[in-house]
């Protein structure tokens, strides 16, 4: 499980979030959607324990999985190399990989579809490339916790499917505790169980992607007005997303 109680981060005298409370245990995927600046970075540093906290209490597994929004370049560090980092805090600052941690490194990374970057040089790398490799290292950490800053900013709308399916393979196994941030309510949609919205002015709100995924909500969040668009997807079913009302063009 992981969350936080009652938790307030400061910098200075500016409150960036107070007394929020929220838990994903197990199983579950939860999305946490806010505008630019709110403080969803600091609050997945804070659940993970690099943002300290002046009030309440973090719930979270000694290692986790952590996808972070952009990766540092990692100079001449292979594709494997970084997702053998992944186990790192196994090894130890000194320690050497060994056969295991490679296997591990190789495994997740088939899991990730990115198998073919492995002898890549990290630094050359696209950004989306890097993303799946940082992925491929948070599954390495074999923790039961992942947690992803905004695992499809930058990505082409090819790519934002992938790791869709990727985060709802991994929601599928039912067997970790899985955060993501992101700005498209529609990925929520695609693959979170639950949301927390962290509205403009200070107050944070979460419940289940059907309760917190609607247009009054995200109207207030974005101070856009939003609305529901039936369509058909790929496979024929009927689907509904969520559109801001400047989606679009007016034909007559
Ligand atoms: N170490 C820090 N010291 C002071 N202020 C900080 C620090 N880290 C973040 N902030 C401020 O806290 C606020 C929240 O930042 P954060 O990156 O968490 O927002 P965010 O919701 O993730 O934004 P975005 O959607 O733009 O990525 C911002 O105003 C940011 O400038």
């Amino acid at each position: 499980m992981i969350g936080l109680e009652g938790a307030t981060v400061s910098f200075g005298s500016r409150v960036i979030f107070r007394d929020v409370t929220f838990e994903v245990p197990v199983g579950r995927t939860m999305a946490v959607l806010g505008p630019n600046g709110r403080g969803k970075t600091t609050l997945l540093r804070a659940l993970l324990g690099f943002q300290p906290l002046a009030a309440g209490k973090r719930t979270a597994p000694k290692i986790a999985g952590y996808v972070p929004q952009h990766g540092a370049s990692q100079a001449k560090l292979s594709g494997l190399d970084v997702v053998v980092m992944g186990h790192a805090a196994r090894i130890g600052l000194f320690g050497q990989p060994g056969k295991g941690d490679i296997e591990a490194a190789r495994e997740a990374l088939d899991i990730v579809g990115a198998t073919g970057l492995a002898e890549h040089r990290y630094d050359r790398m696209s950004g989306g490339q890097r993303r799946m490799i940082l992925i491929a290292r948070a599954l390495a950490t074999g923790s039961p916790a992942l947690v992803f800053d905004e695992p499809t900013s930058a990505l082409d709308l090819g790519n934002q499917s992938k790791t869709l399916d990727l985060l709802n393979m991994l929601r599928d196994r039912r067997d970790r505790a899985i955060l993501f941030t992101t700005h498209d309510p529609n990925h929520a949609l695609a693959a979170a169980d639950d949301v927390l919205l962290m509205m403009p002015g200070g107050r944070e709100i979460n419940g289940t992607v059907e309760e917190m995924i609607v247009p009054e909500a995200l109207n207030t969040l974005y101070g856009v007005d939003m609305r529901w668009v039936e369509m058909h997807g790929s496979g024929g079913a009927a689907r509904r997303a969520v559109v801001p009302a400047f989606a679009g063009r007016e034909y007559s």
